[in-house]
């Protein structure tokens, strides 16, 4: 039976990139980790190892910080694009472009009201995500999202009505800690938005809607969190969310004597319930 090379990419991971802006009385940074995957007539490099076509994953690199100088001045998805067109553009052999970028949110200092010119703070997990996909006859795909929210709410959340079998002891409830480690990534319908006032006010809504919503389970605030923001936004096509559940159990301080009215709690980190899901228009 003859065997033929299938799917195939290659390109340079994690290039870790920070940027410094310049401006006369202040200055930007921004620190970001750029993936570059490259799609294409790749055959030959596998099957007789003729490297005609194998753009080096060390000059995409050089790409990167080259270009950065240039055109990393805004959000992460017009840097995506500048990536991305440049190797589909230049390199006939690639059918496809996929640039990944994450980004650190460092925050600009601030004391007493008077923001610091060139001082900033880590934004702790949170970063916001980018990916970009060019294709050689111009399809381009925009994805933006971010990672490591942590978010958490002390009320309006419970857990009831679920099957009970031989193995069920969690009690039901309708008062307990709602907490996750929020990622989401929604895709936009087109590739020239104004993707920070997008991002803003996607994230806002994000946690308007984490904030306001009556949470019967996890699955019911991602279902409403993805519908809220296809509903306010337009410019999104779809959202995926997955939201793990980091459980804070109630402390039994009977043995003390003691009873929790619902204030002590273990915060445990395992396991977690993992709860994903895309939310779609029609
Ligand atoms: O919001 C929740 N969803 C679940 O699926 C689940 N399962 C569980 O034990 N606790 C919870 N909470």
């Amino acid at each position: 039976m003859p065997i033929k090379l299938a799917a195939n990419a290659y390109g340079k991971n994690a290039v870790n990139l920070s940027r410094v802006l310049r401006h006369a009385g202040h200055h930007e940074f921004r620190q970001v980790s750029v993936s570059v995957q490259l799609t294409g007539d790749f055959e030959a490099a596998h099957t007789v190892g003729d490297n005609a076509l194998i753009l080096p994953t060390d000059t995409q690199k050089n790409t990167v910080y080259a270009l950065a100088r240039e055109y990393f001045t805004g959000p992460i998805e017009e840097f995506g694009l500048v990536l991305a067109r440049h190797f589909v553009a230049r390199n006939p052999q690639v059918s496809k472009a996929r640039i990944e970028i994450v980004e650190h949110l460092y925050q600009r200092m601030s004391f007493d009201g008077q923001a610091h010119p060139h001082a900033f703070v880590g934004g702790g997990s949170e970063k916001r995500r980018a990916a970009v996909e060019l294709r050689a006859d111009g399809t381009t795909t925009v994805w933006a999202g971010l990672k490591g929210l942590l978010l958490l709410k002390t009320a309006d959340s419970g857990f009831v009505g679920y099957p009970k079998d031989e193995y069920t002891v969690l009690p039901e409830t309708t008062d307990r800690i709602l907490a996750t480690e929020c990622e989401a990534e929604w895709e936009y319908t087109a590739a020239d938005l104004d993707f920070e006032t997008q991002y803003q006010q996607i994230r806002t809504n994000l946690l308007r809607t984490f904030a306001g919503h009556q949470s019967l389970s996890v699955q019911h605030t991602l279902y409403a969190i993805g519908e809220e923001i296809l509903k306010s936004n337009d410019a999104v096509k779809e959202v995926s969310l997955v939201m793990p559940n980091k459980h804070h159990i109630p402390f039994n301080l009977e043995p003390f004597g003691q009873t929790n009215t619902n204030e002590v709690f273990v915060a445990t980190d395992a396991p977690f319930g993992y709860i994903t899901g895309t939310v779609v228009r029609g």
